[in-house]
């Protein structure tokens, strides 16, 4: 008979899976990790296990080259180009000893026995064994010689360099080393919510948790519909309309709602469109739950035409999504340069459909979470250029006091993890956003 599998065997088993899919076959693993439709074997684990399996992927990935460069100083001759799944488990391995609060000998027979279990391994047992032994033993000064590695992907870094320079992209690259804090947007009384639930209120007028452990749903007033996790950047666009009390607003790319509730609680009638018919119930959830209302339609936004145009516009577009890396390290192993080039071709579509459904005189807000200028300064540019009828709004550079950096020279928004710290007041970063306020002038045939 079979010997049943150790303790944390089938986690440490499902999480070199997991890492292998993501890196060799570029799957998201938001979709791996859904509570219903995700990978079989995660879902067959404990919420516990599933807790452990979360935590060493977003670890590994958040330190993935690093954790490259230590193996392969380890290794005196590279391992066979066909061995991925040996590279995942040592991956996977490495990332609990270098990084995570789990015994190091529990790490070390758990990957020797996964190599064990895999006829593909065995024979590395004995390597798999000595290496993660050693890394074990030299841990400090393994971490300490690979400080100058970026933990981001080179064609990630590059790009990054190029929009930002070389100091601000190593302080991006640093900051989404942190796992990103949680941030509330109130209906109101930020202040007495951050005293209630032990936080700060940011320039923004976001709440920041001082620190979390536990479940959202337990905190007090998420039952009662006083606010939403929305982290501080992606709050920001929403508060670019100023005044919409009474106008109607509709809400483009809207599930699964943080913005449409941020448009609803400031007193405008939202319509909300979205073309995922799951993620439009999610947002009707997220709404009830808030006791706020808006109409929600099923549809892709560009057979999207109302009978009676918009006084006002907001357009979250899918993009890339490298201002998320905190959150989703997968992101920047997932994604490549070609993803930007089609993400951007798609986000102008859509803003130009956008535009077409505001009155005169309306505001469109364009938004996204990319760090690319591509996804954001230079699309905005393409697109001011050949639509005379639209003007870009300039954000005044006073509008977030303490947050001054956020807004470039055109008045455009461009937040990136390396802002919002705090010095060290408050846990630090925020989700790279872009975010440009654009209005159809009064005289206009569109
Ligand atoms: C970045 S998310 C929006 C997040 C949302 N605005 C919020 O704050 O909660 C983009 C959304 O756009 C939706 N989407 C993508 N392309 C679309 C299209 N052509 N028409 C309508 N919705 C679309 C996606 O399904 C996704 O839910």
């Amino acid at each position: 008979m079979a010997e049943p599998p150790k303790p944390g065997l089938e986690a440490r088993m499902t999480a070199a899976k997991l890492i292998g899919a993501v890196i060799d076959r570029k799957t998201p693993l938001d979709g791996m990790l859904d509570a219903t439709g995700g990978n079989p074997a995660y879902l067959k684990l404990t919420d516990a296990d599933r807790g452990l399996v979360r935590a060493i992927l977003n670890t590994t990935l958040r330190h993935l080259p690093r954790i490259e460069a230590i193996l392969a100083s380890l290794v005196s001759n590279p391992l066979p180009e066909g061995a991925r799944a040996l590279h995942h488990v040592l991956v996977v391995a490495a990332a609990q000893i270098l990084y995570l609060d789990i015994p190091d000998h529990s790490a070390v027979d758990l990957a020797v026995e996964q190599a064990n279990r895999d006829p593909r391994n065995r024979r590395f047992a004995g390597l798999v064994n000595a290496v993660l032994r050693r890394l074990s033993r030299e841990k400090e000064g393994l971490l300490a010689s690979v400080e100058q590695v970026s933990p981001m992907p080179d064609w990630f870094m590059k790009r990054l360099t190029a929009a930002y320079g070389a100091e601000e992209a190593a302080q991006i690259a640093a900051a989404q080393l942190v796992p990103a804090a949680i941030d509330l947007t109130v209906k109101s009384d930020p202040q007495g919510w951050a005293e209630k639930l032990g936080g700060h209120v940011l320039p923004t007028g976001s709440v920041r948790l001082n620190a979390f452990a536990g479940s959202i749903p337990e905190l007090e007033g998420f039952e009662a519909g006083e606010w939403w996790v929305q982290d501080a950047a992606a709050a920001i666009p929403a508060r670019l309309f100023g005044d919409i009390s009474g106008q109607h607003i509709a809400d483009l790319c809207s599930a699964p709602g943080g913005k449409t509730a941020q448009l609803a609680q400031a007193g405008a009638r939202v319509t909300a469109v979205e073309q995922s018919k799951s993620r439009l119930k999610r947002l009707e959830s997220n709404l009830a739950r808030l006791k706020l209302s808006a109409e929600s339609v099923e549809a892709n936004l560009l057979d999207h035409r109302p009978d009676t145009l918009y006084d006002g516009v907001l357009l979250d577009a899918p993009c890339s999504s490298t201002g998320t890396t905190r959150r989703h390290p997968d992101v920047l192993w997932t994604k490549g340069p070609d993803d930007i080039v089609r993400l951007a071709a798609l986000q102008e579509k859509l803003l130009r459909h956008a535009l077409t459904l505001v009155k005169p005189g309306g505001k469109v807000v364009f938004c996204n979470c990319s760090l690319d200028p591509s996804e954001g300064e230079e699309l905005i540019a393409r697109v001011l250029a050949d639509t005379p009828e639209v003007s870009l709004l300039p954000v005044p550079a006073s509008y977030f006091p303490g947050l001054q950096a956020a807004i470039n020279a055109r008045g455009e928004i461009r937040t990136t993890p390396a802002m919002l710290t705090g010095d060290g007041e408050y846990p630090g970063g925020t989700d790279g956003f872009f975010a440009a306020v654009l209005q159809k002038s009064i005289e206009t045939n569109h």
